[in-house]
Formats: structure tokens, C-alpha cells, sequence
């Protein structure tokens, strides 16, 4: 039989095919909160998930209660995964299935190609920097000391008004840089300068390189790059002292006498290869300062807005920082005993700290992602968890909308007299991850910097409460969140009143 007899045949088994394969495209099989694959409908979804992107994540995540669901961005489906289950999936999957490092979209045009296809100082943040949290307190508690008494010189006995954001974010880029390059450096400006700016300069410029088709990104990406400019300041700044670290190993070995215990040397000891040179030392300092200022900056603005919106905080918060202080010094146990403290800070991270959604993944597997229950997501893709809305579910929290600065101290209280020990897990404390709580992501890829984080901020809450008086400009207003499409963030412009510390 020739095939022009057949054509209906064939016609109708391609139309079937063609059916099939319509049906099961697996963009229909998630539910889209908005927009439609129609262009026009599309951008008109975009806009409004721009607009109103909060609200809709959280009818998301209402609606569809351990499910899966769609929001329309500038140039792509977004997915974003709810629930326990599929928070555990995602957080378990493997890199070449579920990419933490191309989640961060473009990272190779503003960080740069070496950090996202060798991201070795994640391992050195996790191993070296954790380890020597306690070898460091004591430097770190001295730079504390000194940055406050730089940065609030002005503060006496009167009450005045402090510009918090700015003002923490170069208290923190100077601790940070007390512990990651050393004294004198950490007190050199322009390197300070840098530290809080290129952070700046590379979500910005991220976010326009974003806007280019992906021929055009290796063009654009190079133009608008600031790495140039950074380095040449990171080279002025802290490159002689990687340059000698490096000369000392070469000619004592690895560990010669009176090597310093800063980030700097741990990178020299982690570096391999190509990584081995003062400049691509120097570009690590720079991509681990992305992580760790604006972030641990925020965290603290955030908890002087609510210590200041929820004063009744403060004199238990105070008297435990002097008691355990007055007993233990500056110490990392001192630290985890501030346990008022480490549950205020996470309950300002449940409420103030989370966007709509974390741990961005690229679906790099040629052949997509599957859920255990079958739900697919193509290659090609970005997925996502809905964190906001579950740090606010009562399924988890009770009272979630109500500010309780004390309710995981509670907890774990409440664990000590029933079992008389916390049994050697840390749900509650500020540095534990899981799908109730999703500021630092969770899984293996959770933020590696977190027990440096918590030790930092802990260490800056219970100085401020033993050395100055605090509170609101206008009693029981807190400056309100900023937000911008679905960024959220303390207010930039916020101010608090401080005073010296007047004795009762
Ligand atoms: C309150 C402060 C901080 C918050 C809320 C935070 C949050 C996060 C989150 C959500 C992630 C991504 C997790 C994921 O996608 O699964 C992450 C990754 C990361 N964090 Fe943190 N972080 C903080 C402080 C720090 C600090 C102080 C450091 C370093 C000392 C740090 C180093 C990193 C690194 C190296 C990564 C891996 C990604 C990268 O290289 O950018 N973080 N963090």
C-alpha cells in the first residue's frame, strides 16, 4: 500500500501523537497562579507577580498545600515546591540534577566562571571557618569592642537617633574582615568600602544581565562586569598579604611558624592549582563577602527593629547576656549558653527574615526533575521552595503572625524538663534548618556561614544590651519592611534611639 492511501492513517496517528505530546507537556501539569503561555497574558502575569509577587506566593502555597505551582518572571516560568516532602527532595538532590551553583542565575558573568565551577571556599566557610570559631572569639569580641566605639563615638548620655542599616553593615564588614584578612586590613577603609559594595555591584548588575538572550550575555555580561575595577582595589588592598602568605608556605611549608588564623591562610591551605595566586585568592575574599556582610547586616537591623518595637525583650535578653558573660567571658560556650538571645534572633529571622521563596535550583538534568510523587519539572528550569509562608503556617508555629522573641527558648526549656536533656539535637536553636525554618536555606547546601553568622550576631546583640539603653523613635512603631517585587529587607532608612548604658 503506497503511503498517499494511507495519508488519513498516518495523518491521524501523527495528530494523535501530536495530542499526546500537547497534553502532556509538562508545563500544564503545574498549576500557573497567574499569566498564561498566551504572550500578551504572560507579561500581564509577570507584572502582576511583580507587583503583588508576596500575596501570590502565599495563595500558592494556601492552595496548593504540598503541591507544586507556577508564577510567570520577566522571561521565565518560575516553579516553586511547598511542603515538608518536597523540601526534603529538593534539598536532597544531586548537583548534576538540581544546581545550587546555577540557581545563581548569571553568577558566571559577576562573580566569575572559576567561583561557579569551583566553589572551594563554600567547603573552607563550612570545615575551616566553623572550626575556629572558638580560636577567633577573642579577636573577634576585641574588633567588636573597638568598631562600636568608632562607629557610636557620639552616642552619651542622651538619647540620640542611629541610622541603623548603614551603620551595621560597617560594623559587620569589619568584624567579618577582623576574622577574614586580619589587623591592620580589616580597619582599612577602601578594602571595607569594597567589601560592602561589590555585593551591591554584583546582585545589581545580575539583575540587567538577566534581561539579555543568552547569546548576547557573554557580550554584555563582560561590559557590565565590575570585577576589573573590584580587583584592581582588592589587589591595592589585601593582595600584598596573600602575596606573602603564599611566599611563606612556599618557603616554610604549610605551617610555619606564626601563620595567622584568618580566612586568608585557610584559603591558602584549601587553594589547589590555577587557585594558588594572590589575585584568585583575593576574588574568593570578594565572593565570600557577597555572602556574609548585607546578609548578617540585615539579620542585625532587623533585630534592633524588633528589640526596639518589642522593648519587654530586653531586660531578661540583658541580664542573661551579663550573668552567662560574668561566668564564662567571651567564649564560644558563653555563646551557646545566650539561649534568650539565639531565640530572639530566630524568631526575628522567622518573621522579618525570609523572602517568599529559597533555595533557587537550575534543573541541569538533560532529562528534568521528578518529584517521588511523579510531579516533573523540565530541563532547563528554576525550582524553588516556599519558605516565608511556612515560617507563618500554624501547622508549625502557634500564633505565627504574633512576634514571640522567647517561643523557641520555650521549646527547648520545655524539651529540657521532659527528656532532661535537649537529646543532642538543635531544632530549635538559631542555626537549624529544616522546612519550618528556611532563612538559610536547608539540606546540604543549607548556608555554610551560618555558625559564624549566629556567633556574630549573638556576640553584637548581648554587647549592645550590656552597653547601651535602646529604643523606638515612636513607641511601639517598627520601620516597615522594604520591599521590592519579591525582595524583603529591613528598611534602609530606619532609625532607633540610643544611649549610653544608664546604671539602675
Ligand atoms: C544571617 C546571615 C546569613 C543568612 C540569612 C544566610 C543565608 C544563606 C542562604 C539562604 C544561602 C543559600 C542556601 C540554599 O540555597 O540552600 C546561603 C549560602 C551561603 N552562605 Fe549564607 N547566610 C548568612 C550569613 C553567611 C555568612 C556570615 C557567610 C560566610 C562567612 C555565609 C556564607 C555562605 C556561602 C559561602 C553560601 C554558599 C553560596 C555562596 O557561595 O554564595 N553566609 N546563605
Amino acid at each position: 500500500m503506497g503511503l498517499l492511501e494511507n495519508a488519513p492513517l498516518v495523518a491521524a496517528a501523527l495528530g494523535v501523537v501530536l495530542l499526546v505530546s500537547y497534553m502532556q507537556r509538562p508545563k500544564h501539569l503545574i498549576p500557573a497562579l497567574a499569566g498564561s503561555e498566551n504572550p500578551i497574558f504572560y507579561y500581564m502575569g509577570a507584572f502582576q507577580f511583580f507587583r503583588r509577587g508576596l500575596d501570590m506566593v502565599q495563595n500558592g502555597y494556601t492552595k496548593h498545600r504540598e503541591g507544586v505551582f507556577r508564577v510567570p518572571r520577566l522571561l521565565r516560568w518560575d516553579y516553586l515546591a511547598n511542603g515538608p516532602k518536597r523540601t526534603a527532595e529538593v534539598a536532597a538532590a544531586s548537583d548534576d540534577v538540581l544546581s545550587f551553583q546555577y540557581g545563581a542565575e548569571d553568577a558566571d558573568y559577576t562573580m566569575g566562571l572559576e567561583i561557579t565551577k569551583n566553589p572551594y571556599h563554600q567547603h573552607t566557610v563550612r570545615s575551616s571557618l566553623t572550626r575556629n570559631i572558638t580560636r577567633f572569639l577573642p579577636q573577634l569580641h576585641d574588633e567588636l569592642v573597638c568598631v562600636f566605639n568608632d562607629i557610636l563615638a557620639s552616642v552619651g548620655n542622651d538619647w540620640e537617633e542611629f541610622h541603623v542599616l548603614p551603620n551595621m553593615m560597617q560594623i559587620v564588614a569589619r568584624l567579618t574582615a577582623r576574622v577574614f584578612v586580619g589587623l591592620p586590613l580589616c580597619r582599612n577603609q577602601e578594602y571595607l568600602d569594597l567589601s560592602i559594595s561589590y555585593t551591591v555591584s554584583v546582585f545589581g548588575r545580575a539583575q540587567i544581565i538577566a534581561m539579555f538572550p543568552s547569546f548576547l550575555k557573554p557580550i554584555f555580561g563582560r561590559l557590565l562586569s565590575s570585577r576589573r575595577s573590584s580587583m584592581r582595589v582588592a589587589m591595592r588592598t589585601i593582595g600584598p598579604v596573600i602575596q606573602d602568605r603564599l611566599a611563606k608556605v612556599d618557603e616554610f611549608g604549610p605551617d610555619w611558624e606564626d601563620k595567622p588564623n584568618d580566612f586568608i591562610s585557610w584559603l591558602v591551605d584549601d587553594a589547589q592549582g590555577e587557585e594558588r595566586t594572590a589575585p584568585a585568592i583575593a576574588l574568593r575574599v570578594l565572593a565570600t563577602n557577597t555572602a556574609a556582610i548585607h546578609t548578617s547586616s540585615m539579620a542585625i537591623t532587623t533585630a534592633l527593629y524588633d528589640l526596639t518595637t518589642y522593648p519587654a525583650h530586653i531586660l531578661p535578653m540583658r541580664e542573661e547576656a551579663e550573668r552567662v558573660i560574668r561566668a564564662e567571658g567571651w567564649t564560644k560556650s558563653a555563646l551557646n549558653n545566650l539561649v534568650h538571645i539565639d531565640s530572639f534572633l530566630r524568631e526575628s529571622q522567622r518573621v522579618h527574615g525570609a523572602g517568599p521563596f529559597t533555595m533557587i535550583r537550575k534543573v541541569v538534568a538533560e532529562n528534568g526533575f521528578t518529584f517521588s510523587d511523579g510531579t516533573f519539572i523540565p530541563h532547563g528550569s528554576f525550582l524553588n521552595v516556599t519558605s516565608r509562608p511556612a515560617q507563618f503556617d500554624p501547622a508549625y508555629y502557634e500564633n505565627p503572625e504574633v512576634f514571640d522573641g522567647f517561643r523557641f527558648a520555650r521549646e527547648r526549656e520545655m524539651r529540657m524538663v521532659k527528656d532532661g536533656t535537649e537529646g543532642g539535637t538543635f531544632k530549635h536553636h538559631m542555626i537549624s534548618t529544616g522546612p519550618d525554618h528556611l532563612v538559610f536555606g536547608h539540606g546540604k547546601h543549607a548556608c555554610p556561614g551560618r555558625f559564624f553568622a549566629a556567633a556574630e550576631l549573638k556576640a553584637m546583640m548581648a554587647h549592645i544590651l550590656m552597653n547601651y539603653d535602646i529604643k523606638a523613635k515612636t513607641e511601639g512603631v517598627r520601620p516597615p519592611d522594604f520591599t521590592f517585587g519579591v525582595i524583603i529587607g529591613p528598611d534602609p532608612k530606619g532609625k532607633i534611639l540610643l544611649r549610653k548604658r544608664q546604671q539602675a
